[in-house]
């Protein structure tokens, strides 16, 4: 057993998820047990700043070196408080905070930026700490995302059942995966990003408040409206949902710029604000929907969602709405929490894992999920116990 802490903020930007878990096995016998998991909220203007840089604000280089350690910082704090009352870890995956992604293009490199450098994390723990976990897929010509599928596949697949995984962050993205029982089940994992989670719905109640509130609870200000279809159709012919995958996103297509012309759309349309929150509610399911109904070998018999989203009650019945349209077959959206893995926790509880495999040189993509040439091991090792500086002083 390998007592480890996974560490992430995600696209919402809203703190850094902490998961303190105990791993055994490797990977068909892999076992997680969550000891505890914690979100500590940015400090307000530590948030500003990182949604400053990921609007595309240019920062000087002093300023992008001060942010990286202010975020490792943090960072190892979290790495600190999840440990209260619990045996110290003995490692550390840090994904830190992504503030830039840009998907390999016809003849580039992808490249995607965290920052909260692990050399720091390792320094201010004292702990071991595996840290940039998107470059070395990046580098075989992968998109460097999204990432949790492997882990997915090994901690929530089912033995009869065909399942998709659905964590509805700031972007959405979903693992598809085939019975366990079937012949090369690993080979038929599938995943991509299928477009914007609650981005678009935060930015729209940050606006709609004035700032005064960041996100809508429980979907209620949403469920208050009606969705204006044409206009979820008409957003639906952005090229990236028509795009096969392999394929990843994030807040540089589906963040201000896209809230802007979101909003110069509904202006043809007398929307409420409760109109406007169903209707970015409805893109959101409905990206979802369509990217199952073009990209995967068949529907699933469950969806379990996970991320911030699987909070948002109205959302949550849109899409199985939405799922069940055509289907003869009722399909269920349940939270991951319903089969024993934490929604909330799910994307810390990963790195944790990839940080694991990394540490005995096991693979952490999935060539057919992010595109690599290669199964490759991510992420870059800092090491605080050097045992040969022990060796000599001893
Ligand atoms: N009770 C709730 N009701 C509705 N929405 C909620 C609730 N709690 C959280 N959310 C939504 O979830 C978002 C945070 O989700 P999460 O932490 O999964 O995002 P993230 O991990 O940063 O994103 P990503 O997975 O894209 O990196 C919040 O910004 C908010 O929109
Ligand atoms: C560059 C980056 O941070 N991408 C995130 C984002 O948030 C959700 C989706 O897009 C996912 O692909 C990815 O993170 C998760 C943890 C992943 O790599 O699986």
């Amino acid at each position: 057993m390998t007592r480890v802490i996974g560490l992430i903020s995600g696209t919402s930007v809203d703190g850094i998820d902490a998961a303190l878990v105990e791993i055994f096995g490797t990977e068909l016998d892999l076992k997680i047990e969550l000891l505890a998991g914690e979100t500590y909220p940015y400090p307000p203007a530590l948030r500003e700043k990182i949604l400053a840089v990921c609007a595309n604000s240019a920062i000087s280089m002093a300023e992008l070196a001060e942010l990286d350690d202010t975020i490792a910082q943090v960072f190892a704090q979290a790495a600190q408080n999840i440990q209260t009352n619990h045996p110290k870890a003995e490692l550390i995956g840090s994904h830190g905070q992504t503030v830039y992604h840009r998907p390999p293009q016809q003849n580039s490199l992808g490249y995607s930026l965290q920052l909260g450098r692990g050399e720091a994390i390792a320094q201010l723990t004292g702990i071991n700490t595996i840290s940039n976990f998107r470059v070395a897929d990046i580098a075989c010509g992968g998109q460097g995302a999204p990432l949790v599928s492997r882990v997915d596949a090994f901690l929530l697949s089912h033995p009869t059942e065909h399942r998709c995984i659905q964590n509805i962050g700031g972007i959405g993205n979903v693992t598809y995966l085939a019975p366990r029982n079937q012949e090369n089940w690993l080979q038929s994992v599938c995943g991509w990003d299928t477009g914007p989670g609650n981005s678009l719905l935060d930015l729209a109640v940050q606006y709609l408040t004035g700032g005064s509130k960041t996100y809508d609870k429980d979907g209620e200000w949403a469920a208050s409206g009606t969705p204006c279809i044409p206009l979820v159709e008409y957003w639906l012919q952005n090229p990236f949902f028509q795009e096969p995958p392999p394929k990843s996103t994030g807040r540089e297509l589906f963040g201000v710029d896209y809230f802007q012309q979101c909003l110069a759309d509904i202006k043809k349309y007398e929307l409420s604000s409760g109109d406007f929150l169903a209707t970015l509610t409805e893109l959101t399911v409905a990206s979802i929907v369509q990217s199952y109904n073009k990209f995967l070998p068949k529907m699933p018999d469950k969806v379990l969602i996970c991320g911030g989203g699987s909070r948002n009650l109205y959302l949550k019945k849109r899409l199985e709405t939405n799922l069940n349209q055509k289907s003869e077959t009722k399909i269920p959206v349940l939270a991951t929490d319903e089969v024993g893995l934490s929604a909330d926790y799910k994307e810390a509880i990963a790195f944790a894992v990839l940080a694991y495999w990394r540490n005995q040189g096991i693979p952490g993509n999935l060539t057919q999920v992010t595109g690599a040439r290669k199964e490759v091991t991510l992420g870059n090792i800092y090491l605080v116990t050097d045992r040969l500086r022990v060796s000599i002083e001893s």
